[in-house]
């Protein structure tokens, strides 16, 4: 089936990434209370990405903290496999591994994940294809959120990469009730770009966290999405 409908209002996942870690679990509660509907944690293993963020101790005091929250875990890690446990553990809510990274068999690990009771998604960094593996692990209900990077992983405050538009705009013609997310560069000034291609979950860090004046900008995100939204009800 072919539609451009979005399957339903964007939502928002800050990227705690940009958050002031000395004072993490008060930066994320703010932030859902600015009304954040997620939040998206970066998991980096200094291979897969040259960086290191967020580890799973970490989580697991996040998860103390905010027991009721959606924690949307982006794993940039070479091995997934070997990170599912722990990150069930920690209290990650959907684990989301890179198409690129090591993986013998793709739905082992998305059984291994939901068997842990967690959701499965599946990252492609900005030029990588989405091609027919990935089709057929979408045709056959295995994916739970699909992960457009915009911005090549490792770090925040990179430059949105509007190149990755094309493939997300493809993906949501093709399949209308996926969960297609957007990370890196995304920001009140250019997200209507990734609502218009098609993308449902906002991950936004440097342009929320840090800003004197999130809680507008937040206000401002949320009527953009309800005008983009209302725009694309009417012209369907
Ligand atoms: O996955 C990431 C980097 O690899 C981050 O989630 C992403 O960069 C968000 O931060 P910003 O909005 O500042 O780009
Ligand atoms: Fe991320």
């Amino acid at each position: 089936m072919i539609s451009s409908k979005l399957a339903r209002r964007a939502i928002i996942s800050p990227s705690l990434l940009a958050s002031d870690f000395a004072k993490l679990a008060e930066d994320a509660s703010n932030i859902i209370s600015l009304g954040a509907d997620w939040l998206h944690v970066d998991v980096m293993d200094g291979h897969f990405v040259p960086n290191i963020a967020i580890g799973f101790p970490i989580i697991k005091s996040l998860r103390k903290a905010l027991p009721d929250v959606f924690l949307d875990c982006h794993m940039m890690v070479q091995d997934p496999e070997k990170w599912v446990e722990p990150l069930k553990e920690a209290g990650g809510s959907m684990f989301v591994f890179h198409y690129e990274a090591d993986i013998e068999d793709y739905e082992a690990l998305i059984a291994k994940i939901r068997d842990n009771g967690m959701r499965a998604g599946i990252a492609v960094k900005p030029y990588t294809e989405i091609d027919e593996t990935i089709y057929d692990l979408i045709k056959k209900d295995l994916v739970d959120m699909f992960l457009v990077m915009t911005v090549e992983p490792g770090f925040g405050g990179q430059s949105f990469i509007e190149d990755a538009m094309p493939k997300l705009k493809k993906l949501r013609e093709d399949f209308p009730h996926l969960d297609i997310q957007v990370d890196g560069g995304v920001k009140r000034s250019n997200m209507d770009i990734s609502i218009k291609a098609g993308a449902n979950v906002l991950v936004s860090g440097t342009g929320l966290f840090g800003q004197d004046d999130a809680e507008q900008i937040m206000k401002e995100m949320k009527a953009g999405i309800d005008e983009v939204t209302a725009s694309e009800e009417e012209s369907s």
